[in-house]
């Protein structure tokens, strides 16, 4: 057991922090399913992200919304383990999971789509599903886990169709499918959504809400579309200039006068 283990860091607690650190490490748990306790991300001198508490209870659907450059990527690629903490703490599921690889967080329950597509075109619908799971099961199980991935990607009737041969809308959907059938607790997608026409960003959100409500789970759902992001969720986290700026309803956080100056690009 590491020391952070042990000995969570007692610092005062940010506005957003919804367990202490001793609590989750000591694993007394609430709903709390992910927290970060003052997270920072430097590279080189710059400050990437800046002494951030974000939290994200069981089954709930968060969306992180910024301005280009805010941190939000860095914030997501920092609980998959892509990324290295500068300072601070990740808290999982009653866990410091900090200094985890990348892997054993994958094993936990955490799982991220990134913003580039990643499906293989020659490969099919089928093949491209069972790509995650296969190390993990075979026979009738693998059959059922891969027949779950389609369904839940949305893509049942394309089994045998080309991953090539999908729409870009399609071929996210497919991604999503994948990573859901990994059985994580929590999903994080970074831009799911980006160059997508209406019709593709609705079936999107469509596969993201039933995954939530229906699998029970967490979402971290990174998007500049204020509008798609009111279709999926209803609190979000605003970030700007690696620091959380605000946190509240959709619709409040839109109306919010500061947050529309930072979109704009004006200095708060
Ligand atoms: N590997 C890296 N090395 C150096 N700087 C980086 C690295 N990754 C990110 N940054 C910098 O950190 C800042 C935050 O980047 P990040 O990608 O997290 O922002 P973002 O909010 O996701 O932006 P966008 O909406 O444009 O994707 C940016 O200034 C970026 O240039």
């Amino acid at each position: 057991m590491s020391e952070s283990e042990t000995e969570p860091e007692s610092r005062p607690l940010g506005p957003n922090v919804r367990q202490t650190a001793a609590e989750m490490a000591t694993g007394d748990r609430t709903d709390t399913l992910l927290q970060t306790d003052g997270l920072v991300k430097r590279f080189g001198g710059f400050t990437a992200t800046d002494d951030v508490d974000f939290g994200v209870a069981e089954g709930e659907l968060r969306c992180l919304i910024g301005p280009n450059g805010a941190g939000k990527s860095t914030l997501l690629k920092l609980v998959t383990g892509t990324y290295e903490a500068s300072e601070g703490h990740i808290y999982y599921d009653g866990h410091d999971i900090t200094d985890l690889e990348p892997h054993e967080r994958v094993q936990r329950g955490i799982s991220m789509k990134f913003q580039v597509p990643s499906v293989y075109g020659d490969l099919s619908v089928r093949e491209n599903a069972r790509l995650p799971i296969q190390r993990f099961a075979d026979g009738a199980e693998r059959r059922e886990r891969v027949d779950r991935a389609i369904e839940a990607a949305g893509l049942t009737g394309y089994e045998h169709v080309d991953a090539s041969a999908l729409s870009h809308g399609q071929q996210q959907q497919l991604e999503i499918g994948m990573a859901a059938s990994l059985e994580p607790d929590l999903l994080l997608l970074d831009e799911p959504v980006a160059g997508l026409d209406v019709a593709e960003r609705e079936a999107i959100a469509e596969r993201v809400t039933r995954l939530n409500e229906e699998e029970g789970i967490a979402f971290v759902v990174i998007e500049h579309d204020t509008d798609f992001v009111a279709s999926i969720a209803d609190e979000v986290t605003v970030l700007h200039n690696g620091e959380i700026f605000l946190e509240g309803p959709i619709d409040e956080v839109k109306a919010d006068p500061a947050v529309q100056r930072i979109y704009l690009g004006e200095e708060e």
